[in-house]
């Protein structure tokens, strides 16, 4: 992967992405043309239809694919959250420690490590759990694990895939309080989601992804601009757009 660090990029966009082309074997590729930016303090969504590219998006950008051929450019300090889908742990380490574990790989100092850590326990209602193994966890408070893991060292951005299915009402409402706050200080947050009412109401722009490329992208007026519909919903300009 290629991170550029460009002092330029923290005054425009925190996030700049440009995927020529992108796939699972040589010389096919999945995902074709796809530029995203976000710019501090913004939440884009990707949406778009099952087997449609994004997380093969999300993929490239986190330079997991042999097959690709793309840029990407992060501002500020160049630092990165990455909130996957699946949950991720090791079985043999507490909740506790992955936490600690992450702020090593973050290099974070130790006291802004435990005071950060203290109070996203206690948000998402995990102090309880602290010493407990994540094998012992419902699926929701495995995600939740995931989530304080990416909120813990104040990245720049966020890469958030799919996080609404699992989480019940209070831990979504916690952790997009949690989105807010970060975005306050200027991070930038690219997520996507299938979970389309929601999208509506929190992001400030979309990119739609369709058949590996992108189908329309801009705010929600210029998406119905896209599907020749003034006052449709997100979800029905989805509709029409990927029919
Ligand atoms: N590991 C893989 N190897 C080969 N092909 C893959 C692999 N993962 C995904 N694909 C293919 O890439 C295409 C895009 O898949 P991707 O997972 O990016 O879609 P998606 O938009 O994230 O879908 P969903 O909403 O179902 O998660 C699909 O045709 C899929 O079959």
């Amino acid at each position: 992967m290629k991170i550029e660090m460009d002092e330029s990029a923290s005054k425009q966009s925190i996030l700049d992405v440009h995927i020529a082309e992108a796939g699972y074997e040589a010389g096919k590729s999945t995902i074709q043309n796809i530029r995203i930016q976000v710019y501090p303090g913004e939440l884009v969504g990707i949406i778009g239809p099952n087997g449609a590219g994004k997380s093969t998006t999300i993929k490239t950008m986190l330079g997991l694919l042999e097959h690709a051929e793309f840029e990407i450019a992060i501002g500020g300090e160049g630092r990165y959250a990455y909130i996957p889908e699946q949950p991720v742990f090791y079985e043999y380490m507490t909740l506790w420690e992955h936490l600690d574990l992450a702020a090593a790989a973050y290099e974070m100092e130790e006291r802004e490590f435990v005071a950060r850590a203290e109070e996203l326990l206690v948000r998402f209602g995990m102090d309880h759990v602290r010493d407990d193994l994540p094998g012992s966890f419902s699926k929701g408070m495995r995600q939740k694990m995931m989530l304080m893991i990416g909120f813990l060292a104040s990245p720049d951005v966020y890469i958030v895939d799919e996080p609404f299915i699992g989480l019940d009402p209070r831990a979504t409402k916690d952790f997009l309080q949690l989105l807010d706050e970060e975005r306050r200080r200027g991070a930038g947050v690219l997520m996507s989601t299938h979970v389309l009412d929601t999208a509506e109401r929190i992001c400030d722009r979309f990119v739609l992804i369709a058949a590996g490329r992108s189908a329309a992208e801009g705010t929600l007026d210029e998406i119905r601009a896209v599907a020749g519909q003034p006052e449709l919903s997100l979800f029905d300009c989805f509709d029409i757009l990927t029919s």
